[in-house]
């Protein structure tokens, strides 16, 4: 009797162990091995199941378990969390090596810090996407041509393994005088053959890696080139979390779905095929006795499948409600601490997690049940063909060897099958992904950054709005400006006043060309500013926003940003000094170096404010557009800035939006936004003289909420 032991087996994404392989010498005698899991589908590690993780705890065996697991979680018993799925970016895929304990496909499990999205089916995608997603292929057409041809040599050694394995045991079985030379003999060329399957495997994975993270790189690329050029009323329309997404996870699952997805189905297609060929091969009754319960297995599986797809859908909504809530309180972390709404937030995060564990829960139950039957009828097989195998062999109809191997190919063709499944749900999911970003890569930006007149002479820095009409595309039924008509000479200091809404950022948006106007034109130096090129247009002109955003870099960085090509240290300071932010600056422990934080948010309001307007001057624009910039300043501070700003006035043209009326006393004119309309226009004194106007009620209001 020969006792093989333990024999793994690893088979493209499913390793199958075989606990005993053991056969007696006389060709009647039955052998026996035994085939845990022959029926598996593409597997993801266990970490990624946070159910399952879950199931782990001991609060999760009692009754009530999840409030004693949520209470665990919380309580300061547990300081940390259950584990947590993984961490953005690449979603770890477990590629070549699987736990022995393999879960079946999770569809949500890949990717964990975003809302994923279900599969698309065959039905929605159009033609054009399939071929365009098998087009970014394309360029690596002669790398992928060759892991093919590498997966071929691999795959036929692997097929090769159990009709080899086979012909051992006959050799031993038979255990004559040469039975040691021939098995010496065997056993050598078997060494040369799996170190060329060897061989074959480290190219095959090598060009798929590489070549999966070539298209990523490029596509990445490419994308985030297209959403830099997009304009705003593209990122009006969408949410920034998911543009994110297209550009990380979307990204892989393409560049995946095109090398590693194809490696694996190529795989188990060959495994199939070749598998079901030498089942026939080596007994023509035994490969039909074992291929009958396919039939019953596949409409199990399509019941199943459907089952799970609908389930899955309700997590990954239950899913996104959670991560949402998360996200948003996350970002808000000072309003939820200031209105002391903690337990209020955890609540809810509790409440949508619960949701979707008991959606879990179902899930969890349909695949035991899925997969104890698989499983019952794959071994149910196995003894079948075991039990007529044993008759065939005490009728010398085959060998022991034979019918080793002929079980160890039934096991390969059970788990390809389940692999083929996988590779048309895993490239379904390609295909969805990049379609959506061709949506954005085929997007033409309503502004183009590359077109345009760079005047060879320099414009005036004169400005005028000739009649426009303008309504932000994401809510085209509010009108935001109309007829709007006004001038602007070179040098002037212009201010917009008016009530909230009425319409004041948009106008230095239109200036900036951000959006373009419905009607009518705005003009630059008596040239259309839509016949410009954007990105001069821009150069000629800084901007300090009412919400002032700092990128988390240091405060050099965040000032030079607003520069132009070639901008010196010396000009920083300037602008620094300029907009009275240099003292303040070098007092900081690492002055310029200084971090900033996310956001700018270790710096206060009106030093980002003040690192706002030197990152406005220190290109030294001809055009100055501050919208509500002092709002965030002291008034020691502010009245240093507003002596800054007049000082620089004086060499360019300014266009403020004011709240704080005071500031805008030197004002060349002052106009009375409402409802995008000017409804008085004129100098600070004039327009306080005018006993029933809007001005002077604007001022009489400030002063009131002053008093
Ligand atoms: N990106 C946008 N998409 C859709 N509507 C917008 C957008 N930005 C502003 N609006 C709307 O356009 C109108 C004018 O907004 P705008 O910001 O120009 O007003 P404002 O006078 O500057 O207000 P405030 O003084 O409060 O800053 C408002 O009704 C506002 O809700």
């Amino acid at each position: 009797m020969l006792s093989v032991g333990n024999v793994l087996i690893r088979h493209g994404r499913t390793k199958l162990t075989i606990t005993s392989l053991a056969t007696g010498f006389r060709p009647t005698k039955v052998c026996l091995l035994i085939v845990k899991r022959p029926f598996s589908l593409p597997t993801r590690s266990s970490r990624h199941f946070p159910a399952r993780n879950l199931l782990q705890r001991p609060e999760a065996q009692q009754k009530g378990w999840l409030k004693g697991w949520l209470k665990g979680w919380r309580g300061k018993s547990s300081s940390k969390p259950p584990r947590r799925p993984e961490k953005p970016g690449k979603p770890e895929k477990p590629k070549e090596v699987e736990s022995e304990e393999t879960p079946p496909e999770n569809l949500y499990a890949k990717q964990l810090d975003k809302i994923p999205e279900p599969i698309p089916r065959m039905k929605d995608l159009k033609k054009d996407e399939i071929r365009r997603f098998f087009g970014q292929a394309y360029n690596q057409r002669w790398r992928i041509g060759g892991a093919v041809a590498l997966l071929l040599i691999s795959s036929s050694v692997s097929m090769a393994v159990p009709y080899c394995v086979g012909k051992i045991i006959d050799v031993v079985a038979k255990a004559g005088e040469q039975t040691k030379d021939t098995l010496f003999t065997i056993a050598a060329i078997l060494v040369l053959v799996f170190v060329a399957g060897a061989a074959a495997n480290f190219g095959r994975v090598y060009l798929f890696q590489t070549t999966s993270a070539k298209i990523v790189a490029e596509i990445r690329t490419r994308l985030y080139s297209s959403l830099m050029r997009q304009d705003l009323t593209f990122y009006d329309a969408r949410k920034t979390g998911e543009l994110a997404n297209r550009l990380s996870n979307d990204v892989w699952t393409v560049g995946d779905s095109l090398t590693q997805n194809i490696s694996d189905g190529l795989r188990s297609l060959m495994s199939t095929v070749i598998g079901i060929g030498m089942m026939f091969y080596i007994s023509t009754d035994l490969a039909v006795l074992g291929l009958v319960t396919v039939p019953p297995i596949a409409a199990l599986g399509i019941f199943y499948g459907k089952y799970l797809k609908k389930i899955t859908e309700k997590i990954l909504d239950a899913w996104a409600a959670s991560t949402q809530v998360a996200t948003e309180r996350l970002g808000n972390m000072r309003t939820v601490h200031a209105f002391n709404q903690e337990q209020k937030e955890i609540k809810l995060y509790d409440d949508s997690v619960v949701d979707m564990l008991k959606l879990q829960y179902k899930e969890a139950t349909a695949k035991a049940m899925f997969y104890g039957m698989a499983g019952l009828t794959g071994n149910l097989v196995v003894l079948s063909v075991l039990y007529y195998g044993g008759i065939l062999m005490s009728r010398s109809a085959i060998t022991v060897g034979d019918l080793s191997a002929f079980i160890m190919y039934s096991a390969y063709v059970g788990t390809s099958i389940g692999g083929l499944s996988g590779f048309y749900s895993e490239m379904m999911r390609g295909i969805g992904a990049s379609a959506k970003m061709w949506e954005i890569l085929d997007r033409e930006p309503a502004v183009l950054l590359d077109t345009g007149i760079i005047p060879s002479q320099p414009l005036k820095a004169s400005l005028k709005f000739d009649h426009v009409d303008y309504n932000y595309g994401a809510r085209k039924e509010v009108p935001v400006l109309q007829d709007f008509t006004l001038e602007i000479s070179e040098g002037s200091f212009t201010a917009f006043v008016g009530p909230s809404g009425s319409g004041k950022s948009t106008v230095l948006s239109l200036l900036l060309r951000l959006y373009d106007p419905d009607e009518g034109a705005v003009y630059f130096g008596g040239m259309d500013i839509k016949t410009l090129n954007p990105k001069w247009l821009r150069s000629n002109i800084g901007f300090v926003p009412q919400d002032v955003h700092l990128f988390s870099s240091t405060v050099y960085d965040n000032i030079v940003y607003g520069g132009n090509e070639g901008v010196t240290r010396d000009e920083v300071m300037e602008a620094c000094r300029k907009a009275n932010a240099y003292d303040f600056i070098m007092e900081m422990p690492n002055q310029f170096d200084t971090l900033v934080g996310e956001r700018g948010l270790l710096l206060s309001g009106g030093q980002r404010q003040r690192i706002s307007i030197a990152r406005a001057l220190v290109k030294n624009p001809k055009i100055l557009l501050l919208d509500e910039a002092t709002s965030a300043l002291d008034s020691e501070s502010e009245s240093l800035v507003q002596a800054a700003l007049k000082e620089l006035s004086k060499q360019r043209t300014v266009v403020t939006v004011a709240h704080r009326l005071s500031t805008i006393r030197e004002a060349d004119q002052i106009c009375v936004l409402d409802q995008g309309r000017i409804i008085e226009k004129g100098r600070y004194a004039e327009l306080l003289a005018n006993k029933k106007g809007a001005f002077r009620k604007l001022i009489q209001r400030q002063m009131l909420a002053v008093t």
